[in-house]
């Protein structure tokens, strides 16, 4: 592929919550160029999230077969929908993650998928990342970047993605790479969505806290919280990445709160994570731009702002459509894997080098 090609591309994210596919085009050139297409989710079935949860914590060695094929099936049918794009970036579905043990774990062949609709297919973003001693997330640092570009702001910024888990990228726009040393710090905050959806579907059925009224109505248990915090992961400096299930822990810690209580903790503990995380960054960034399902439940916001010394937003403040974000950050980086260009490095991964990860399938 051509340096300054411009690409049609479409990416696609199952993300930890398990709620279904995200995919969106966008037209770029890897780089700076960056235009906007059409986007689509397809949710699963409570039958699908079933037998996908029943996968987490598993590795290509266990049998995840019907798991895997179940990730392929559903994204063939999204994907495709997208009959313009060039190229595809596929991130499947992460069951299980332990960078600096067994590795990571995305399900789903983009060599199947290449077949099925044709199409070059970039997957397996996160293994050559791991292989080379850096946490195989996140990813979406270096789309981040290309964002804060587009936005022409000239201060640092920051965007919080809030799914399952939270993730936080510190920004300083003034770079001309993404990989340039000062650039970005990006990290895992903690635990974001997962344990509040873990709690309502066990014990209400569930799928969410709705616009955060369970938590409205709680109060904070702040020893649960303070608790939480001093887990070593907290005081390990960034980059740092999580699983989903990493704080078994604080699920059982709200065990014995009634329901609004228990939620209201888990959110906060959420929130003062994000907080901890900040304040591990460079310098304070002028404002936090929330992307990820969490912006749309206004206790956690709420509470963002209350223990974040720093202005929090959804990122439609800045124009962008928070739904889809991760999934336009495959799609970039699908293109920067075709181009020979870094998804990753030492500032938001810890690998020892900026590196491309991902592998590229081609229909036969
Ligand atoms: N109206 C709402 N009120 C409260 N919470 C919400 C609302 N809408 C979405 N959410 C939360 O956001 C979650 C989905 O977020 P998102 O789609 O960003 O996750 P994901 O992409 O699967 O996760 P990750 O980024 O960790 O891979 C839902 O499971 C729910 O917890
Ligand atoms: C291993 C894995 O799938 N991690 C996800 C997860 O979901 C949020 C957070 O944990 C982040 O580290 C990452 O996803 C985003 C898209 C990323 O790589 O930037």
């Amino acid at each position: 592929m051509l340096k300054d090609q411009v690409v049609r591309v479409v990416g696609a994210m199952s993300g930890t919550s398990l709620d279904g596919v995200d995919a969106a085009e966008i037209v770029t050139d890897g780089r700076e160029h960056l235009e906007f297409g059409e986007t689509t989710f397809r949710p699963y079935t409570d039958a699908q999230t079933a037998v996908l949860r029943a996968a987490l914590g598993k590795w290509p060695e266990d049998d995840v077969s019907v798991a895997a094929e179940l990730v392929e099936t559903v994204h063939a049918q999204v994907l495709s929908g997208f009959s313009d794009a060039e190229l595809i970036g596929f991130h499947g579905q992460t069951f299980a993650h332990d960078p600096k043990g067994r590795g990571t774990h995305q399900a789903g062949d983009g060599a199947v998928l290449a077949e099925v609709l044709g199409k070059p297919v970039v997957w397996d973003f996160r293994s050559a990342d791991v292989q080379m001693g850096g946490e195989g997330a996140p990813l979406a640092p270096f789309y981040h970047f290309a964002l804060a570009k587009k936005m022409q702001v000239d201060a640092p910024v920051a965007i919080l993605n809030l799914g399952g888990v939270g993730n936080l990228t510190w920004i300083d726009p003034c770079m001309p790479l993404p990989e340039s040393e000062g650039a970005l710090l990006a990290f895992d905050t903690g635990p974001a969505n997962a344990p509040i959806n873990d709690l309502m579907q066990t014990r209400l059925r569930r799928a969410f806290d709705e616009d955060g009224a369970f938590g409205a109505k709680g109060v904070i248990d702040q020893g649960v919280v303070d608790q939480f915090l001093q887990q070593p992961f907290f005081f390990r400096m960034p980059p740092k990445s999580l699983d989903r299930d990493a704080f078994a822990g604080l699920s059982a810690a709200v065990e014995n709160l009634s329901d609004e209580d228990a939620v209201a903790t888990l959110t906060m503990a959420c929130a003062a994570s994000v907080a901890q995380g900040v304040q591990a960054c460079p310098h304070a960034p002028e404002r936090i731009l929330v992307t990820g399902g969490g912006r749309r439940n206004p206790t956690l916001m709420r509470m963002l702002a209350l223990v974040c010394d720093v202005p929090v937003g959804p990122i439609e403040h800045a124009g962008f459509d928070g739904d889809m974000l991760e999934a336009q950050a495959f799609a970039y980086l699908a293109v920067r894997v075709a181009k020979g260009l870094p998804t990753s490095a030492p500032a938001t991964t810890g690998v020892g080098a900026a590196i491309g990860g991902g592998i590229i399938s081609r229909p036969g």
